[in-house]
């Protein structure tokens, strides 16, 4: 846990003495709430203190008792969770607290959600109250072993037999075999499944089903059911605790009250009805993730941060020319130049995670209402976000591992596992490549409508200024005029307008639009990314425009603003200066800028992460702990690896004796 208890040592007390700001309200900032600080913290110690949430062996167990452990947490936290009556809120924080994949994440995350989103509401009766209760464990089967991103090209059927009014069920390749779901593989009893639906001779394409996949007996395969799980991933650790899985079926019947009926149903006699709704709604499960993921990077990208800052702060290499004490590593201006900007993300992320969280809600609000001019903007702005915070994510991560040296790439520094069981995040939930190609499309939509007057709205308003944005001149003449948020943020719109231009102008020159659309491509992705950071950006900015209480919290998240928008200026220089939206002389007092605000940051860098109210425990590296004192805690861990188990290996009889006998025999001819 943190520092302060009997006989601890803060070897970081001296950094967190420089802070210019109140951490316990930054705290505040950063969760939300004082209230959101406060359930946190208390879920984070309960887990912390729990012997069966340790997690610091994780690393080094086989495959099956590092699932079995995972099923034993599973249960241990249910258990907790009803012991102690847990709110949702906080049940879902100890979840989160616990920090190891597992079927709940699915069966909360997606599967009760389909069927909140797609279920009519007798069937949410139905089935709500037994997912409630853990009655069953329900999984998100969409992905097949020949399609992901394709989902309208997706092979399973559901066909509709009058005779007996249900659908039966059947995989009829291998390539349709459903290929990936968390949870699937060994934990789940039933599962939404998507299929294409046929009726009456004729496929209505896809639609989600609720399958029973197991006996609520034993646990066994239910007749016509294949299962089991698709194999060990990437890592140690890391995503191993979830059994992503496989299911076949072969001609399986399911009541017809089966199929999710919120969007459009089939009668006893075979008619497909749709409700007047857009047919986009069957994609809502999704879309809801995508905004969680994207509260979820923060999370990711704000622990690794954590860990690289504070080791940075106790790390010292080489010293001055002159003698006396070595240098903290986090006092190199290259340390900075590569730290910063991530704990700069880490905070945007999470401002635009909030916003997107209010987005979303008030989405649904309308949908409810049966309104969906504004489906797409929820698209757009959960895909893009999605595609672009986890993308920098996990590239965070890794960076973060470097700016550890050779201790980084040790399990105990919780990186490698944190960057395994991250890395995923930019495939599942849609392909980030996939996901910017949508948003791309929506620009392109979008500009070509600029000409008729059709004025854009939400995320796009901007585009409608595109008189004035595709001339403007940046008026930054010194370093300082790069502080303005309105410099900024004309800057980043002028950025994103003109290379939507420039590519909707290329792909008009294309002898057909799809295949305009089609060779520019990977300009089309770079579009989208302009447009998203210029979110992230505008997100921070307005966050920082509101009324933040706390000494000296105001003015260090204007500087992590400044931070995240310069250091994009920086590393996408070619973007703005090809569009003509600044001089290469402004870009250079951007970077001169950059260089002084690092300089701000660096005495508050330990303060901004402690924010974060990170236990130990949540944390899970040696490197990271609140306290600094890491190299006892290195060496220690060290001592814990199975290898240590002996002073001889196992092994040593079969391949190493022998080998050293050979030598000393031929030393001696
Ligand atoms: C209670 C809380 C508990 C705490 C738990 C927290 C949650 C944590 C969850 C666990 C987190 C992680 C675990 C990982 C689990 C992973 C699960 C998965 O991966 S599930 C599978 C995900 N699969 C995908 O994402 C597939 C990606 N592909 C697609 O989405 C589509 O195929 C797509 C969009 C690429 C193409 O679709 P389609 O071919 O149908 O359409 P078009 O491209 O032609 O577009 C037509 C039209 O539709 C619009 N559109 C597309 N998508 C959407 C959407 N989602 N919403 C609204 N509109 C959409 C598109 O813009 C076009 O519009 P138009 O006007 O016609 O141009
Ligand atoms: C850890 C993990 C957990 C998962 N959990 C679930 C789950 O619970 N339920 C579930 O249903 N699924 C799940 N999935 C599956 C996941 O949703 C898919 O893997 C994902 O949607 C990507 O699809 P794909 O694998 O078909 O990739 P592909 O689409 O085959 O991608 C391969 C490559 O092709 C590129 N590509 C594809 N289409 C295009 C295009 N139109 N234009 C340009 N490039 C393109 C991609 O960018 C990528 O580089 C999970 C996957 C992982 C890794």
């Amino acid at each position: 846990m943190e520092a302060g208890g009997a006989g601890e040592v803060d070897h970081l007390a001296g950094e967190r003495a420089t802070a210019q700001f109140d951490v316990d309200h930054m705290k505040v900032a950063w969760a939300g709430s004082r209230h959101a600080v406060d359930v946190a913290d208390r879920m984070a110690r309960l887990v912390a203190s729990d012997p069966v949430f340790r997690k610091d062996n994780r690393t080094m167990l086989p495959r099956k008792e590092l699932f079995k452990d995972t099923l034993r947490k599973a249960a241990h936290a249910w258990k907790r969770i009803v012991e102690l009556r847990l709110t949702e809120e906080e049940a879902n924080l100890l979840r989160l607290y616990v920090d190891q994949p597992g079927y709940v994440d699915l069966h909360w995350g997606m599967f009760v959600p389909a069927i909140k989103g797609q279920g009519t509401e007798e069937q949410q009766k139905k089935w709500l109250p037994l997912a409630y209760k853990f009655q069953i464990i329900g999984c998100y089967a969409q992905t097949e072993l020949g399609h992901g991103s394709n989902v309208q090209g997706l092979e399973t059927t559901a066909t509709f037999d009058p005779k007996t009014d249900e659908f039966v069920m059947h995989s009829p390749t291998l390539t349709s075999s459903k290929w990936w779901p968390g949870g699937l593989g060994k934990a789940s009893t039933h599962a939404v499944v998507y299929a294409r639906l046929i009726t009456e001779g004729k496929d209505y394409g896809i639609h989600g089903f609720i399958v029973q996949l197991r006996s609520l007996e034993d646990h066994s395969p239910l007749p016509g059911v294949t299962l089991g799980d698709i194999g060990g991933k990437f890592g140690s650790g890391a995503y191993n605790s979830m059994d992503n899985g496989v299911l076949r079926f072969d001609h399986v019947r399911i009541p017809r009250d089966q199929m999710l009926m919120r969007l459009s149903q089939v009668t006893k006699e075979g008619k497909y009805v749709h409700s007047n709704v857009p047919k986009q709604l069957l994609y809502g499960t999704m879309v809801f993730v995508r905004q969680t993921i994207v509260a979820d990077a923060s999370k990711a990208l704000s622990r690794a941060t954590c860990i690289a800052v504070r080791y940075s702060a106790m790390r010292k290499q080489f010293g001055p020319q002159t003698g006396g004490p070595e240098t903290q590593v986090l006092n190199y201006k290259t340390q900075q130049s590569r730290l910063f900007p991530l704990l700069a993300s880490a905070y945007a992320f999470r401002f635009v995670g909030e916003w997107l969280k209010w987005l979303y809600t008030d989405v649904t609000h309308k949908l409810e209402a049966k309104d969906f001019s504004t489906l797409q903007e929820a698209h757009a702005c959960t895909a893009g976000l999605k595609a672009v915070t986890t993308s920098a994510t996990a590239d965070g991560i890794e960076e973060c591992r470097k700016l550890c040296g050779g201790h980084g790439y040790l399990n105990s520094s919780g990186l490698p596992e944190l960057f395994a069981t991250y890395v995923p995040a930019c495939t599942y939930e849609g392909d980030n490549v996939v996901l910017l190609l949508q948003v791309a499309r929506i620009l392109m939509k979008t500009v070509s409508q600029l000409a008729s007057g059709k004025q854009p709205v939400g995320t796009m308003a901007y585009m409608g200024n595109v008189q004035y944005l595709m001339q403007c001149k940046c008026g930054v003449n010194t370093a300082e005029d790069w502080l303005s948020p309105a410099a900024i943020r004309e800057v980043f719109e002028a950025r994103a307008l003109r290379m939507a231009v420039n590519c909707a102008q290329n792909i008009n020159r294309a002898p057909s639009q799809e295949e305009g659309l089609y060779e520019l491509s990977p300009d089309l992705l770079e579009v989208a990314v302009a447009h998203i950071q210029l979110i992230i950006v505008t997100k921070f900015i307005e966050k920082v425009e509101q009324d933040i209480p706390g000494e000296g919290v105001k003015e260090q998240l204007r500087n992590l603003c400044n931070v995240y928008a310069l250091y994009l200026v920086h590393k996408h220089l070619g973007d703005f200066l090809s569009t003509g939206c600044m001089t290469a002389r402004q870009g250079a007092l951007a970077n001169q800028q950059l260089g002084k605000l690092y300089a701000q940051l660096r005495p508050n860098a330990v303060a901004l992460v402690d924010a974060f109210n990170y236990t130990d425990h949540y944390l899970g590296s040696v490197l990271g702990r609140y306290d600094g004192n890491v190299y006892p805690a290195l060496y220690d861990e060290a001592w814990k690896d199975p290898l240590n188990d002996s002073p001889v290996p196992d092994g040593y009889r079969e391949h190493l004796r022998p080998l050293l006998k050979q030598q000393l025999k031929l030393s001696r001819l």
